[in-house]
């Protein structure tokens, strides 16, 4: 998958417009909180307005008495303006965590529904990413850029009409520094979005080294690869560190411009008010509250900069969280809608009711697949796949490595669609039942067996229909011949997987057999399930696997004879085609591919 992605060229407000759905639930509080916070920031702008009153009144009679009224005025507002930004943040946390939480399980959601082939593209670290990091951003700027964006802009309104108000040329002089300060923002907001869209980015790659590490522990000391990928940890954490810093150089330069010229422009109005207060053209209260209110407009002016930084990251994460959320679901039918617009797939067939004799079983008709992210122009992995496991009979499937085994099993449940051609379980077309029904007749069992972090019974029981106790349980177990599950140390309550108690690589496989098992399927669909067994476990395993595949209808992909031996029949995948059906002995008699594919352990299993 690209690093870096193209930026989609969409304005910032419009992308951040797309957050509305989640907003709305809370945009009583949210409105409400961003009121208040004008209110307590209009609050601060009276402060000046006083002060005037205090230095023409009070302290220019002498009075002692007004003088600590007005202190008392100035207390009071200090007050209320605290107390009214607290109650701010009292409304936005809550719903905010709210928001968050939300468009966490949203995406969870979504990555789930999402097909393994997006997976294949997308590497987990900058999925990872878009969960934490981009959803914390946005959290963030929910609660602070949002509402200050609105509050500071008001503020800054409000301030320089009073400022107007009070003495018209020096509010021209403050405002001189405007247009300049506003095309820098312009500027500013450009170059951030495209380097803010990097460094979350090269977050997601450094997310992926670390888990990769992490998960490959064992590879990276075995090979004593520490350095190497301490070095390529090192080197991406350079470039982050790169681009962070210029990051951190454009803030500075706005920085630099939105605070020197409205301070250049202050001490201009301060040298031209003090000359017209020595002329007798201004009042001395009137120039204190001048000086005051353009004080008070220092933070929401200065503030500007990184406010419209922290929204520009936080554009950028809605930008990378819609990524994954506009990806089409499983089901959704757009990739069976492309093919069919291109004349490429197949019409979906006649529902049989009950499965005629000639359609019963599982059937490929001229099965066509390639990947997704195939290069342009390659040859289909998968060209024209026929073959029919009749009701009730186990094949296996035999071919080179890399001949596409694993490929067409996973075709049988839909973890990837067939490009053109079509599958039928007892005659009806897989792509005409819903996933879950499809999924609830079919089990699956991988060579590489996960299992999660969660008790071996919550492993095993995966595979059963909801309400499965410990006979299925226990059942399972013992076809998989997995019974040392009962010897662990809290028996089938033991928790494995990654916060788990570590299996062996067997373990892991009869355990993964076993959910294939426990729910009775019709279908079933084990890719070289009994591959890391030793040969007397794989005897067992396999005398009681003939009694599940007795009354069920199987494809299971076999690199040995003595798996193969399992079937009743087999094929020979060649060429991206089915190149032979027929017992194990007469493809060793009749194929020479096979008999060499089989060879070593051909004298002993003729
Ligand atoms: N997600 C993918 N995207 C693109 N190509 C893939 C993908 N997965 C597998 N391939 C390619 O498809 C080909 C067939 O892979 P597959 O795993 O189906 O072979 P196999 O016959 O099961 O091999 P083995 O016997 O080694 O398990 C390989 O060349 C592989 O590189």
């Amino acid at each position: 998958m690209p690093t870096t992605r193209a930026t989609a060229d969409r304005s910032v407000v419009r992308t951040l417009l797309r957050l509305w759905p989640y907003v709305r639930p809370v945009r009583a509080r949210l409105f409400t909180a961003a009121a208040v916070a004008v209110v307590a920031s209009c609050t601060g702008l009276v402060i000046p307005l006083v002060l005037k009153w205090l230095v023409d009144g009070p302290v220019a009679d002498r009075d002692p008495a007004g003088v600590w009224l007005g202190a008392l005025y100035l207390l009071l507002l200090g007050i209320a303006e605290a107390v009214l930004f607290g109650i701010r943040r009292w409304l936005v946390a809550r719903p905010l965590s709210h928001v968050e939480a939300e468009m966490r399980a949203d995406l969870y959601r979504r990555l789930q529904r999402l097909p393994v082939a997006f997976h294949d593209r997308w590497a987990s670290g900058q999925l990872l990413s878009r969960g934490t990091t981009d959803l914390m951003l946005l959290r963030v700027f929910l609660a602070f850029p949002l509402t200050f964006l609105l509050v500071n802009g008001v503020t800054i309104l409000v301030g320089v009409a009073i400022m107007l108000a009070q003495d018209r040329t020096l509010g021209l002089v403050i405002l001189g520094p405007a247009v300049p300060v506003m095309w820098t923002c312009v500027v500013f907001e450009r170059r951030y979005a495209r380097v803010a869209r990097r460094a979350q980015d090269q977050v997601g790659d450094l997310t992926t080294v670390v888990e990769e590490s992490v998960l490959g522990i064992r590879v990276v000391k075995g090979f004593g690869r520490h350095r190497s990928q301490a070095r390529a940890f090192r080197d991406l954490a350079g470039r982050l560190r790169g681009t962070e810093l210029r990051k951190a150089r454009l803030l500075a330069t706005i920085w630099g411009v939105i605070v020197a010229l409205p301070e250049v422009a202050i001490g201009a109005a301060l040298v031209l008010g003090a000359v017209r207060v020595a002329d007798g053209d201004l009042s001395a209260g009137t120039l204190v509250a001048f000086l005051s209110t353009a004080l008070a407009l220092r933070w929401p002016v200065d503030s500007i900069g990184f406010l419209l930084a922290m929204t520009q990251e936080a554009a950028t994460a809605t930008e990378r969280y819609f990524e994954v959320m506009d990806e089409a679901p499983e089901g959704s039918g757009e990739a069976r809608e492309a093919l069919v617009g291109s004349g490429e797939a197949a019409v979906p067939g006649p529902v049989a009711v009950g499965g005629g004799r000639a359609g019963s079983g599982i059937r490929f008709e001229g099965v066509r697949f390639r990947y997704p992210d195939a290069p342009p122009g390659s040859p289909p992995l998968l060209d024209g796949i026929d073959l029919h496991i009749r009701a009730g009979e186990s094949m296996a499937l035999v071919g080179a490595t890399g001949s596409g085994k694993t490929t067409l099993t996973a075709l049988v449940p839909r973890l990837y669609e067939v490009t053109s051609g079509r599958i039928t379980l007892n005659g009806v077309d897989i792509t005409a039942m819903s996933r879950e029904e499809l999924r609830s007749r079919v089990a699956v069992a991988f060579e590489e067996p996960t299992l999660f972090s969660a008790s071996v019974g919550e492993n095993v029981l995966m595979g059963a229909p909801d309400g499965a106790g410990k006979p299925a349980l226990d059942r399972a177990l013992a076809i998989a011949r997995a019974d040392f599950a009962h010897t662990l140390p809290q028996g089938t309550d033991t928790r494995v997987g990654e916060q788990g108690l570590s299996l062996s690589g067997g373990q892991r496989q009869r355990l993964a057999l076993a959910r294939a098992v426990v729910g009775r399927p019709e279908f079933l669909v084990l890719d070289d399930p009994l591959s890391a067994l030793d040969v007397h476990t794989e005897a067992a395993v396999e005398a009681a696997l003939r009694q599940v595949l007795a009354d069920t209808t199987a494809l299971i992909v076999a690199h040995r004879p003595s798996t193969v031996l399992l079937a009743d029949r087999v094929a020979l995948l060649s060429g991206g085609r089915i190149a032979a059906v027929g017992t194990h002995r007469q493809l060793l008699r009749d194929h020479a591919e096979y008999a060499h594919l089989m060879s070593g352990e051909r004298q002993e299993t003729r």
